[in-house]
């Protein structure tokens, strides 16, 4: 056993397994197999591995030769495209045939267990039901709107404060802090205070972060079973971390049953929170509340964290889209040039009628998520033989990947201006905004399986981007800097993003 663990981690012996395979597994494809037509194999799973800093990147110089190839992997067949017409089959016409399968599940069920993001079939249709009611109802969107607006009323103090003593501050880290604070509130009426730097939300975070980056290197690593069974390594480390997560969770939702039952006032028991609602039917199954627990921080927190990380970025590259984005945002609130206000009154005028106004705003932001999507490559699994639009075979048990990040770099889908960040292409003739095919844009997936929560992200992104934006003007502490992004399940700001803020004129200290 110890010397095929050491030979594991030989990168000579793997990469000549690899490189003999390859080569044995071209010769196949190139022979005519009963008239079927594969996609060309471009390189092989190690690339993955040797090309991970940069992996989306890596995939998306494939993608300019290629709309649809394969990577050699022993194991299973790992089809990627770029392509809209197979992205529309895959998510839509097709849907039947793709899922996230054995393989997907058994990658990252150690961290998210049996919730949405990791289930087909009637358990995902069951769970896909009970969320859609909680996205539709009322409570949960005065609730959601409420937190987020708290919580941007402590990040704008926080920045007020930068702005006063000149300090440079990680803009990134602050939004990582505002969205756990905030889906915490959200899902589980629990304030987590990242913001403020309580001391075990912040040793959670770091632990799910971490977790989220560990799972997601398990798709590149073909020896990560092995590594897990020996407790050694990358696996060691993500095993440490799930512990930290699971105490954590588990406190939480004993501490809400407690609560729920201690409670002898029915009427007087808030339940505005999604944790308290499930509890009510599935106080005896913990591990349950557990899973739908952390699919949705996955689900909530960083994206909406990436996507303002990335607009900044932007809007400090581009000073003039961010004094434009400012302007309709002033206007939209009616803050007049001279008026006086902090960040509180502020506040107050952002209403769901005003975020309605902000059409330039909704553009950047979709302009940045098209740039940076926060899923940039998601996987499926093949359940039978088939065959693409594009007249390719797939077999069965074959990962068929669209790659959102790719395809928003894609000159045949955006033009060739399709590098640029250029909010207006979101916008028709009267400036009103336009909604993109999903197949195109594919940031929120498509089809029945798309992200319900989209809605709910613009509007937070916007409530917290009005404010910001509206107050502040915001530039790189360092113009030269160039982001560059953390490969994990979600494409993050890679190190601190680094920004001075200064107020807009007329904006006062609260
Ligand atoms: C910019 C923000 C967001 C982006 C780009 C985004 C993107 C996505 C993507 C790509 C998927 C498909 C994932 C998969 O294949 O497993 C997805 C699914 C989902 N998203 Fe979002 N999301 C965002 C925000 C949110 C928020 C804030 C929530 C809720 C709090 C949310 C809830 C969900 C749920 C529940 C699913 C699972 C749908 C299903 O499998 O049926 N999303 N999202």
């Amino acid at each position: 056993m110890a010397v095929s663990v050491d030979l594991l981690s030989n990168p000579v012996f793997v990469l000549g397994s690899f490189l003999v395979l390859f080569i044995f597994h071209n010769y196949l494809h190139k022979q005519p197999q009963h008239g079927k037509k594969y996609h060309p194999t471009a390189a092989t799973v190690l690339h993955l591995l040797f090309n991970y800093d940069k992996l989306h990147d890596y995939m998306t110089t494939l993608s300019e030769k290629y709309k649809a190839y394969r990577l050699y992997n022993p194991v299973h067949g790992m089809v990627y495209t770029t392509d809209p017409v197979n992205v529309e089959y895959i998510l839509k016409t097709n849907f039947k045939n793709y899922g996230k399968g054995y393989y997907i599940r058994s990658v990252t069920s150690d961290l998210l267990g049996e919730g949405i993001f990791t289930v087909d079939g009637d358990q995902w249709r069951e769970q896909r039901k009970v969320a859609s009611q909680e996205f539709s109802t009322k409570v949960l969107r005065d609730f959601s709107s409420v937190t987020f607006r708290t919580n941007t009323i402590k990040l704008g103090k926080i920045l007020s404060q930068a702005a006063d003593s000149n300090e440079i501050i990680d803009i990134n880290d602050l939004f990582m802090k505002l969205t756990m604070d905030s889906i915490f509130k959200v899902g589980f009426g629990i304030e987590l205070d990242n913001l403020g730097g309580n001391e075990e939300g912040v040793r959670f975070s770091l632990a799910f972060d971490d977790a989220n980056n560990l799972t997601y290197k398990r798709f590149v690593d073909p020896t990560w079973k092995i590594k897990k069974f020996f407790n050694i390594g990358l696996e060691a480390e993500l095993k440490r971390n799930l512990k930290i997560i699971d105490d954590f969770v588990y406190k939480v939702i004993q501490l809400k049953i407690e609560q729920m039952q201690m409670s002898k006032d029915e009427s007087l028991l808030k339940k505005d929170d999604i944790l308290s609602r499930f509890v009510e039917v599935h106080h005896n199954n913990p591990k349950y509340l557990r899973d739908i627990i952390l699919n949705f921080v996955l689900a909530g927190k960083d994206p909406i964290a990436i996507s303002m990380s990335w607009l900044i970025y932007e809007l400090c590259k581009h000073p003039e889209i961010q004094e434009k984005v400012a302007k309709e945002i002033l206007e939209a609130l009616n803050v007049k040039s001279e008026e006086i206000i902090d960040v509180v009154d502020f506040i107050d005028r952002v209403t769901d009628s005003a975020l309605e106004k902000m059409p330039y705003l909704h553009a950047a932001l979709s302009e940045s998520i098209r740039l940076y999507p926060a899923l940039p490559m998601d996987p499926k699994v093949s359940f039978g033989d088939d065959v693409l639009p594009d007249g390719c075979s797939v077999k069965r048990g074959d990962m068929v990947a669209y790659m959102p990040y790719a395809m928003g770099r894609m000159k045949f889908i955006w033009g060739d201006d399709a590098l640029e960040f250029k909010p207006e292409r979101w916008l028709d003739q009267d400036g009103r905004y336009r909604q993109e095919s999903p197949f195109k844009f594919t940031a929120f997936q498509a089809g029945p399986r798309t992200c319900l929560g989209r809605e709910f992200a613009y509007r937070h992104l916007k409530i917290i981007a009005s404010v910001l934006l509206g107050c502040f003007v915001f530039k790189l502490s360092n113009e030269k800097q160039v982001m560059s992004y953390r490969v994990s399940i979600n494409v993050h700001v890679e190190g601190p993003l680094r920004v001075c803020v200064s107020r807009r004129s007329g904006f006062q200290n609260p």
